[in-house]
């Protein structure tokens, strides 16, 4: 059968705006059908699948590399999601398309649809395996079956596709400033400092806008541009008129570095949220006014999470704004239903007026798919209070296995708190120790695998837990008590179903700390290093019912203390704490540091308690831990060509120095940590 979408194309083209196209059945008969429609009718036609296609003439992308196609433009695109649906790919796909534009869709056969594993749950459920979606494709279907401008076409079936109702032609603007810019451009010419945050959805002018600003203050002074992929600021540059340098982040920094420009009075940063926060805060100090655009939709590095948590820590910040599309017309059927579908706007659920705590419903999943206002507003609630909040967050609470959830509901039954939890634990003995080995990382058990490979917990992975795996309250009722209500809510649960712990991970800032403790929380682990998306410590923390986790916190919390220890204090200061005695626990994690891949913060006090040991020679991992010194010198002293290899060193000089301690004990402790005996410690 041939489709014939010459009229639907020209009513697109004449009012402005995109569509839909959904063709669903076998792979390759979707593919046939889509690659017609790229012969038929002419366009871009970008291809975004996993597998790339022999010999197609046009752009082709996989869905994770979507990102840096930011900032460009298309004419027509196909998305194949026969395998899987990548959910922030989709969003940043559709923003790309311009006026008139088809967004062509392939799935599975609709009517087995939720039979159907997804590949791209491999990111988000945990599982092993691809799962099957079952509540998405349940809401999928609603949304698309509900929506009359979706066109489409099923395998053994009929092409369905409504013309658009009647409404006004589109005037596509002309190519001077909207009134929106223009309004805009005004205050930032006139501006004397300060950092200019232009956030807007998709294809409002943003980038336009800025190479506006670059083109007229050409005559005044110098602007320069960065954006995270020379791409992304194409657009900018056309605007600019060729008046703008374009610099790439890293080279900028370096440049600022070595020698503060003194010259510009503009920098511009394009797509900025897709920019590492510590590298906007350097660049935006080093210039005395900065234009920073970023869109506001939900992929990772939006504009909310950029809002939320970026533009908090700036002083003399100016927020900016565009509402009206430019790239297409007014109430954009596409748009409209792609944030249908991965519910973009569900901020805009949440209640104006929130009312006090009434209610507290715990839920399944299934519960809160079944309630379409009530997912809207969790969901919305979340997005507006946690950075990190993207459309995979999206997908896992849809179909990740293990979670529950609890609301807290005003008077009116609207969301005002949201608690988040998923179930961990539970591993067999052997893959515990494995996991505590550092030899098997399985996927999901956040806190109950970080004890055993970070700490020295090799047991912790066996115990039964909950997760909260996200918390927050509206900001209207903040520091009334609610969340801490649902959180002893939830603790009571716990021991009811007989768990051992409730843990959390976050981000660790004084504030948050003080809310965990306020709710009964025991800090047992800090990370190392700042993250790099938060800039914060991942901390974790536990509330302990059973024996067994009581004694887990104690001694996780005494380790996290010694470790806190040794990272600020020498060697020679901490022996009173590192006793020189070397007891079992040391001998088994020695051991699985030198026959495993136990990391060296983790094994750090026994490995000092070694080091008192003068039979223990560690040629070169004694002088680091000692402080003498540093990674660098001891790779260029011992001509070794990485890491790794100094790392293998440091094991093969702890196997030796354990033999010539007591070799019967390293046998035993060698065998427990590599012949994989039965996980019983042995009588001390
Ligand atoms: C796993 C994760 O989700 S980590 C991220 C946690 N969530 C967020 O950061 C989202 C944004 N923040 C929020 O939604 C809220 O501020 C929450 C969820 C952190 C706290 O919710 P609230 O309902 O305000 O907490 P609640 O009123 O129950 O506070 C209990 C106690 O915690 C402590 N506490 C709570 N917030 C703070 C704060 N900002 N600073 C210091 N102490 C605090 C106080 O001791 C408080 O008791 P008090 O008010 O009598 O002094
Ligand atoms: N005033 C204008 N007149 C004509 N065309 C314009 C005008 N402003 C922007 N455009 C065009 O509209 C399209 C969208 O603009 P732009 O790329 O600046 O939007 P954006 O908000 O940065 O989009 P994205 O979020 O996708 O990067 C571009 O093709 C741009 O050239």
């Amino acid at each position: 059968m041939n489709i014939d979408l010459a009229h639907y194309l020209s009513q697109m083209q004449q009012y402005g705006v995109r569509r839909l196209l959904v063709l669903s059945g076998q792979a390759a008969w979707c593919r046939q059908q889509a690659l017609g429609f790229t012969r038929q009718y002419s366009g871009d036609w970008l291809w975004i699948a996993d597998t790339p296609l022999p010999n197609y003439p046009h752009l082709q992308r996989k869905p994770e590399a979507v990102q840096n196609l930011l900032g460009s433009e298309f004419h027509h695109a196909v998305f194949d999601a026969s395998n899987g649906i990548n959910a922030e790919s989709l969003i940043a796909v559709s923003g790309t398309l311009s006026s008139g534009s088809l967004l062509v869709l392939l799935l599975p056969e609709w009517g087995s649809l939720e039979q159907q594993p997804d590949n791209d749950s491999l990111r988000w459920s945990e599982a092993p395996e691809p799962i099957c979606i079952p509540h998405f494709i349940q809401h999928i279907k609603r949304q698309l079956n509900a929506d009359s401008d979706v066109l489409f076409w099923l395998q053994n079936g009929e092409f369905t596709g409504q013309l658009l109702a009647e409404r006004k032609v589109w005037v596509k603007p002309d190519g001077s400033p909207t009134e929106e810019q223009q309004h805009l451009l005004d205050s930032l010419l006139r501006a004397d400092a300060g950092t200019y945050v232009l956030i807007a959805g998709r294809g409002r002018g943003k980038s336009a806008l800025a190479g506006m600003l670059a083109a007229q203050w050409a005559g005044k002074g110098e602007c320069w541009l960065t954006a995270p992929a020379q791409a992304s600021g194409n657009t900018l540059q056309q605007w600019a008129e060729g008046k703008v340098s374009f610099w790439a982040p890293d080279a900028l920094l370096a440049q600022c570095q070595a020698e503060p420009p003194q010259h510009v009075d503009w920098l511009i940063i394009d797509e900025a949220a897709a920019i590492p926060a510590p590298q906007l805060y350097r660049l935006i100090s080093s210039f005395p006014r900065v234009l920073l655009t970023t869109t506001v939709q939900g992929y990772e590095g939006s504009g909310r999470g950029f809002l939320l948590k970026f533009c908090a820590g700036l002083t003399d910040m100016h927020l900016l704004n565009l509402q009206q599309p430019i790239r297409w017309a007014n109430n954009d059927p596409l748009e409209r239903c792609i944030h249908q579908l991965l519910l973009v706007e569900a901020e805009n659920s949440l209640s104006e007026k929130p009312g006090k705590l009434q209610q507290i419903v715990e839920i399944n999943q299934q519960q809160l798919m079944g309630n379409e206002n009530r997912l809207n507003q969790f969901y919305g609630l979340l997005t507006s209070a946690h950075y990190r909040t993207t459309p995979l967050d999206l997908r896992r609470l849809f179909d990740a296995p293990g979670l529950s959830f609890s609301l807290g509901l005003d008077d009116k039954q609207s969301v005002i708190a949201a608690l988040w939890l998923v179930d961990e634990g539970g591993l067999s003995p052997d893959l515990a120790r494995e996991v505590w080995a550092g030899r098997r990382r399985p996927r999901g058990n956040l806190v109950a695998q970080s004890l055993a490979a970070h700490g020295a917990e090799y047991l912790a992975p066996q115990l039964r837990s909950v997760r909260i795996s996200r918390i927050a309250v509206v900001s209207s009722l903040r520091r009334q008590g609610i969340a801490r209500t649902l959180i002893t809510q939830q603790i009571e649960r716990a021991k009811l179903r007989g768990l051992d712990y409730l843990s959390v991970s976050f981000g660790y800032t004084e504030e948050l700390w003080q809310f965990w403790q306020a709710c009964g929380f025991e800090l047992i682990h800090m990370g190392s290093h700042r993250e790099a998306s938060s800039g914060c410590y991942a901390a974790m923390a536990i509330v302990p019912f059973s024996r067994d986790a009581v004694l887990l916190a104690r001694r996780a919390k005494r380790q996290f203390l010694l470790n806190q220890l040794l990272s600020c204090v020498k060697l020679h200061h901490v022996n009173d704490i590192a006793a020189a005695e070397l007891a079992e626990e040391d001998w088994r994690e020695l051991a699985g540091f030198a026959f495993a891949y136990r990391t060296l913060e983790a094994s750090q006090v026994s490995l000092y308690r070694l080091l008192r040991h003068q039979v223990a020679i560690c040629h070169s991992l004694r002088p680091l831990l000692e402080g003498q010194m540093t990674v660098e010198l001891l790779l260029k002293q011992g001509n070794l060509n990485g890491r790794k290899a100094l790392m293998q060193q440091w094991r093969q000089e702890v196997a030796e120095a354990l033999l010539a301690l007591d070799s019967e004990r390293c046998h035993y402790w060698k065998n427990w940590v590599v012949a994989r005996l039965p996980v019983i410690s042995p009588a001390a």
